[in-house]
């Protein structure tokens, strides 16, 4: 059967390096539409030969891309920025069609992402040296320099935004970039690649889809000198093993277990939309920042999830990902609906209170779709799975606290550390905690949001490095220190 859909799929689904399409050797598979089950079409699967001709483009034009003026690079980043901005909606469309998430949002991610490769384009003159003081006939500095062909390897949850916003700084710094673009969510890529064949001189930026063999052929070849990751800490873990055999290194922004505690004096109704916010469910949760575990000072308990819930039943109704009056999309994907359903399933069982959602939603014209309602538990104690494991799903476990310390042990009992969020009127307090929360992001009074310029990154297992700062650009080169005898 043949749908219309609101703009026209890409035609091209071939790998992009060297400027030009390619017809993949490992062959195709296809991508599916998560809400209805539509086949999307054709998805190239690169393999390690394809991964290879790829890393052979990018490093011919790092001969050259590493050489250009650093106005020069800018300038192209903020043409492409604006390619993004007039595409925005259009690109939107293909990731809500593919990865389940909203269409207003991802045409929202879009326009992120450009303002992300605005702020790089910006910074491109701070990827510089330093000199040092030696006293006179001797010269001694230090320039910064780019590593040469860098991966950057995502996960699906924004499947254009990561892609678009994460080669900028890589790019800015004068290195040449293969994208790994999300396996189960890689139509916005095939766009993304014509949208910015005109913009970059060839082979400077090139777009790869496949699975893990494509990740894993990038991570281990000779000419691949760094690699970042958006995914699990479990890919994380695997491609760390892999670099130390290179002594590659690598930036990492893994997963999260992330915790927002509501103390007794804050302001609760502030706090209850935080808590709802905090999870992402527009997105089925499924954001690495997402405040899963939510902490709740006993004598609030009964009311904050009273309102929670109420809330979540104004704000959050499942619908198709491309209506976009949709405020709650679908699950990526067969593995992830299970996975989810798993949890839920293990919260029953190990004895949480479900006080909404866990189910699949009643509207029949979801039925083939990934759906789960937004779901909450309450009564959730430090020995359950859904106290412990990342679900990257719509399900919120509730905890009661009544001391700091019990509650400062349950918070960084986790090998995780990606975000916080803490609300409180107590200024002490406030400050306290964010000093003692082991996260490498913390929110007072607020929650979800990013803001460009500021480090964003994992204590522990969520990760290794920092990004959307000037810290992001600086760990795309490496330092070469020069002494000068004169
Ligand atoms: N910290 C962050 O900024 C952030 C943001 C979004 C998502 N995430 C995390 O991502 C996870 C969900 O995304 P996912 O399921 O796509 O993650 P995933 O780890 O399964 O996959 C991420 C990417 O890694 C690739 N990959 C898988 N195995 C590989 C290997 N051995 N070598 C190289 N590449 C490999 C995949 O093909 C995919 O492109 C969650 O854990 C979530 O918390 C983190
Ligand atoms: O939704 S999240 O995966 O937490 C996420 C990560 C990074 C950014 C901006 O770079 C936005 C959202």
């Amino acid at each position: 059967m043949h749908t219309e859909h609101a703009y026209a799929l890409p035609e091209c689904r071939n790998l992009f390096y060297g400027g030009r399409f390619h017809v993949p050797q490992g062959g195709y598979g296809r991508t599916l539409n998560p809400a209805t089950q539509e086949d999307l079409g054709p998805v190239s699967n690169a393999n390690a030969a394809d991964v290879d001709a790829a890393v052979q483009a990018a490093h011919l034009a790092f001969q050259s891309w590493r050489h250009t003026k650093p106005a020069v690079r800018a300038a192209a980043l903020r043409e492409f920025g604006n390619r993004l901005r007039t595409h925005a909606e259009e690109l939107g469309f293909l990731d809500a069609i593919n990865c389940g998430n909203p269409v207003r949002e991802m045409a929202a991610d879009v326009h992120f992402a450009a303002t992300q490769v605005d702020y790089f384009a910006g910074l491109v003159h701070e990827a510089k040296g330093d000199t040092l003081p030696m006293g006179d006939g001797v010269l001694n500095y230090s320039v910064r320099e780019p590593y040469g062909v860098v991966a950057r390897i995502v996960a699906y949850n924004h499947p254009l935004m990561f892609l678009a916003a994460k080669l900028a700084a890589a790019v800015a710094a004068g290195n040449t970039v293969i994208l790994k673009a999300a396996t189960q969510a890689p139509l916005s890529a095939y766009r993304l690649a014509t949208l910015l064949q005109d913009v970059f001189p060839p082979g400077v930026v090139n777009v790869l889809s496949g699975d893990t063999p494509c990740g894993q052929a990038l991570v281990d070849h000779p000419l691949v000198k760094k690699v970042s990751l958006i995914g699990s800490t479990a890919t994380g873990k695997s491609i760390l093993r892999s670099a130390a055999e290179k002594v590659m290194p690598v930036s990492l922004e893994l997963g999260g277990k992330n915790p927002l505690i509501i103390c007794p004096e804050a302001d609760m109704d502030k706090a209850i939309e935080g808590a709802v916010k905090g999870m992402n469910f527009t997105w089925a949760g499924q954001s690495c920042g997402s405040t899963s575990r939510c902490f709740v000072h006993r004598s609030v308990y009964d009311r904050v999830i009273k309102e929670m819930v109420q809330k979540i039943s104004q704000l959050y109704r499942c619908g198709l990902p491309t209506d976009p009056a949709t405020t709650m999309g679908c699950l990526v994907s067969k593995a992830q609906y299970e996975k989810v359903m798993s949890f839920i399933d293990s919260a029953h069982k190990e004895g949480a209170r479900l006080v909404c959602g866990g189910v699949r939603p009643s509207d029949k014209a979801l039925d083939n779709g990934w759906f789960v309602t937004a779901t909450v538990f309450a009564d959730v104690t430090p020995a359950m799975r859904l106290f412990r494991e990342e679900v990257f799903g719509p399900v919120l476990a509730v905890i009661p606290w009544d001391e700091e310390e019990d509650l400062l042990r349950m918070v960084n009992g986790l090998d995780f550390g990606l975000t916080a969020s803490i609300w409180t009127k107590d200024l002490a307090r406030a400050h306290r905690l964010a000093s003692r929360v082991e996260s490498g992001y913390v929110w007072i009074n607020h929650v979800s949001a990013h803001f460009i310029g500021a480090d964003f990154g994992g204590y522990k297992q969520s990760g290794l490095g920092r990004e959307e700062g000037v810290s992001e650009l600086l760990a795309w080169t490496q330092t070469k220190n020069v002494h000068v005898v004169l």
